[in-house]
């Protein structure tokens, strides 16, 4: 690690990776939102609906990590399973990957 390295470090103008999870329900905006937060000349023109899930590299100079729930306010119909969807997410007791806790149930609950 280089003098320079250092001390961007040290003064957390370092740029880390940081862990975001972006869910909701199917045709509610997370691309487009996820699109948003890249630099504009990474930016996508054209968001078209994901298969299966993607993932993305950002970094920033913040730590942390955090979960975007998107709910599209304009669904009124499904507003309720959206609600449905984000209690169970809520409820749902973590996983401890260091002792290894609830990581089998977490698979499950994907499945
Ligand atoms: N009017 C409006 N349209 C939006 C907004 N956000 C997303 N859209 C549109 O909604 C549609 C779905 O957006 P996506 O970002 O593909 O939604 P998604 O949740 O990633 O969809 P899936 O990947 O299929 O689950 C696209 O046509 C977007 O242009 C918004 O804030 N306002
Ligand atoms: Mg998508």
């Amino acid at each position: 690690m280089g003098l320079l390295d250092k001390l961007s470090g040290l003064l957390g103008l370092k740029k880390k990776e940081v862990h975001v999870l972006c869910l909701g329900l199917d045709n509610s905006g997370k691309t487009t939102i996820i699109n948003k937060l890249k630099p504009s000349n990474a930016q996508s023109q054209d968001i078209v609906p994901t298969i299966g899930f993607s993932i993305e590299k950002f970094k920033s100079s913040r730590e942390g990590q955090a979960i975007i729930f998107v709910i599209d306010s304009s669904d009124r119909l499904r507003m309720v399973v959206a609600k449905e969807e984000l209690d169970t997410l809520l409820n749902h007791p973590a996983s401890d990957a260091i002792k290894g806790e609830g990581l089998q149930e977490g698979v499950d609950w994907l499945q």
